[in-house]
């Protein structure tokens, strides 16, 4: 296995609160890694550290063997980390193609919106993006009128239009009802799958982790206190008192 991203000992601290005390993490190419822990735990934080959105008072964040810590936000997502969130950022009052299509401007660095909807080759990447993720119907649709489940599906075609090598998705499945959460994942990782895509997914619903996830990382007041295969972290006394049990 390749180690794709790897963190060493990170630390921050916001006032009293400790959101990151000595994170040790890594993840394998290919690998789909799932984070779980109680609120505040600090696994948004862990996202922001790696994305560059904070950084850490101590440690690093590497990326192929190479630190990537002190870069910024933009830098580190042209290297490979695409990042998608709890509540997608898409521009509501544009269509989904539209939406693609900025992403993909904006990766080429066109920033002339009238020129970049005007390009045959970014509608027709998108288009593929959205065939991905089963959207394609869905590309004449205003964002803002998408249920939740399809937005989220859009925020993760425009994370991919960066053509990331690892991304990172806050909760993917919060918001969609419970009979939808595999059908949304089933979706998403043959999505993942098809773009060769590694993904780190913080995630509280148990059936999803246990489901999709390779390996999952259990979080607790900043550091990671468990980790392995998810049938085997989810019969380990601490984490089950922990966690699943206050989930
Ligand atoms: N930018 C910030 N400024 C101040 N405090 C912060 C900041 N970011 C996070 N925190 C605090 O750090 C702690 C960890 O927060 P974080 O959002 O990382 O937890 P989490 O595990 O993702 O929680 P949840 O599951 O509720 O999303 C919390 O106490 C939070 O209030």
């Amino acid at each position: 296995m390749t180690v794709l991203l790897e963190a060493k000992n990170l630390h921050i601290t916001f006032g009293a609160v400790k959101a990151a005390n000595g994170v040790d993490l890594h993840i394998d190419e290919g690998e789909f890694l799932a984070i779980i822990g109680p609120n505040g735990s600090g696994k948004t934080t862990f996202l922001n550290l790696c994305t560059g959105y904070i950084r850490p008072s101590e440690g690093e964040v590497y990326l192929d063997g190479k630190p990537i810590t002190r870069l910024p936000p933009r830098t580190i997502a042209r290297k490979g980390i695409a990042r998608a969130f709890q509540i997608p950022q898409l521009f509501l009052d544009q269509t989904v193609l539209t939406n693609l299509m900025l992403a993909i401007a904006s990766r080429e660095g066109l920033w002339q919106v009238g020129k970049a909807l005007g390009r045959p080759a970014y509608r027709d990447e998108a288009m593929a993006l959205l065939a991905m993720f089963n959207l394609a119907d869905c590309a004449p649709t205003l964002a803002s009128t998408l249920p939740e489940g399809r937005r989220k599906l859009v925020d993760i075609a425009i994370a991919l239009a960066l053509k990331p090598r690892l991304v990172l998705l806050d909760e993917p499945t919060s918001g969609v009802s419970a009979l939808e959460r595999f059908a949304l994942m089933e979706t998403l990782m043959g999505a993942l799958r098809q773009a060769k895509v590694s993904a780190l997914f913080v995630e509280h619903d148990m059936d999803v982790v246990e489901r999709y996830a390779d390996r999952v990382v259990v979080w607790e007041a900043g550091r990671v206190m468990a980790e392995g295969k998810p049938e085997a972290v989810f019969k380990d006394a601490r984490v089950i008192e922990n966690v699943i049990g206050v989930a």
